[in-house]
């Protein structure tokens, strides 16, 4: 079926349904990873986003239930060049195009993403409507325009866990993970390091979190404004200084919150698998997996009692934070990956050495 995406500026691209046939609107985002489509479809985070693919041939190694992130897909739309028809792999269950269909993910094809990513990173993210709906162009322009942005709600209670549940159960560290929207190679790289991982909705209460005495607390990632995740703020707050703290993506805005910092939203956001990252301490550069459209604002560090501990070697944004006495740090960034390179795997060791001391 043909359908039209129409970005809030009036501009229009025409290309073919070959997800589920509804309208949809939302931020448009543009992720310059080559592999990983699955992975970004069910990653919480982009909830409230149309995530187009700069890689210009998506699905080509089919889709499988190994490699989902989450219990459901979260991408309000998926927008690619082209997809594959015949997709070859051995972990290949079914195709790209059957997956959405199944999981009710609207997606296009024939779009010219090229153009489209370099009028986002020209002009910034813009919201956007999917549609084959025959109405004139100004309507449907005002209808991108009057689309939910990604600030002013709460998108994290619409991911987070709503039971509480243990993975790892009787492993070495107790960790509780505060689910703000949270991947599951989070889960599977603390459990993989000896750790049993009980994870809680993200309203639960901070004295609620330390009854379970647990050796460290970890803050996930997540979608929407970090500002509006306040009632988590707060929840850090509380706990800073009691038990060693690592966050990742919102996680670290919102530790970043908690510490007085302010967050603003980027341009166009940094949405891919090869970002630099250049650890300050060191001087050393990693490779880094990214997803993420606000940013703390490195001005409102100064004067506080954290230190900016790494940079984005591309626009020197802030991407990552420590106390300065107390056990809690976090990233901008993804270190456990999927899709990504593995380089800050690391981040998990530190975590782990900051609960046994
Ligand atoms: N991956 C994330 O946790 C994203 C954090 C936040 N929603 C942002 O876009 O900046």
């Amino acid at each position: 079926m043909k359908v039209r995406l129409i970005l809030e500026d009036g501009t229009v691209f025409y290309g073919m349904s070959f997800g589920a046939d509804r309208e949809v609107s939302g931020e448009i985002v543009f992720n310059t990873s080559m592999t990983g489509y699955q992975e970004i479809l069910t990653d919480p985070s982009y909830k409230g986003e149309i995530v187009t693919m700069t890689y210009p041939l998506i699905g080509n190694y089919g889709v499988n239930q190994g490699d989902v992130e989450s219990y459901a897909s979260h991408v309000n739309g998926f927008i690619v060049k082209e997809f594959c028809t015949e997709p070859s792999n051995w972990r290949k269950e079914s195709t790209i195009k059957e997956y959405l269909k199944e999981n009710d993910i609207v997606g296009i094809t024939g779009i010219d993403t090229r153009a489209l990513t370099k009028l986002l990173r020209t002009e910034g993210t813009m919201k956007g409507i999917i549609t084959s709906e025959d109405l004139p162009e100004s309507e449907l322009i005002q209808k991108a325009k009057d689309a939910p942005g990604l600030s002013g709600r709460d998108l994290v209670s619409e991911v987070t866990t709503k039971e509480i549940y243990t993975k790892g159960k009787g492993k070495q560290y107790k960790v509780v993970l505060i689910d703000c929207g949270a991947k599951k190679n989070i889960v599977r790289s603390l459990v993989g390091r000896d750790c049993e991982v009980t994870v809680v909705p993200a309203t639960t209460k901070a004295e609620e979190i330390l009854s379970y005495n647990p050796d460290g607390i970890m803050l996930s990632n997540g979608p929407g404004d970090p500002q509006d995740a306040r009632y988590v703020v707060e929840t850090v707050k509380e706990l800073l200084g009691k038990k060693p703290i690592f966050g990742i993506c919102l996680g670290h805005q919102i530790l970043g919150l908690a510490c007085g910092a302010d967050t603003y939203k980027l341009k166009f956001g940094h949405r891919g698998a090869n970002h630099p990252v250049k650890d300050l301490a060191t001087n050393r550069v990693y490779i880094t997996s990214q997803n993420h459209g606000f940013a703390i604002k490195e001005d409102s560090v100064e004067d506080l009692d954290i230190v900016v501990t790494h940079i984005n070697v591309n626009d020197g944004t802030v991407e990552g934070i420590k106390h300065k006495e107390l056990p809690a740090f976090s990233v901008q960034y993804h270190p456990e990956a999927s899709p990504g390179p593995e380089d800050s795997h690391y981040l998990f060791d530190r975590f782990i050495d900051m609960m046994n001391n």
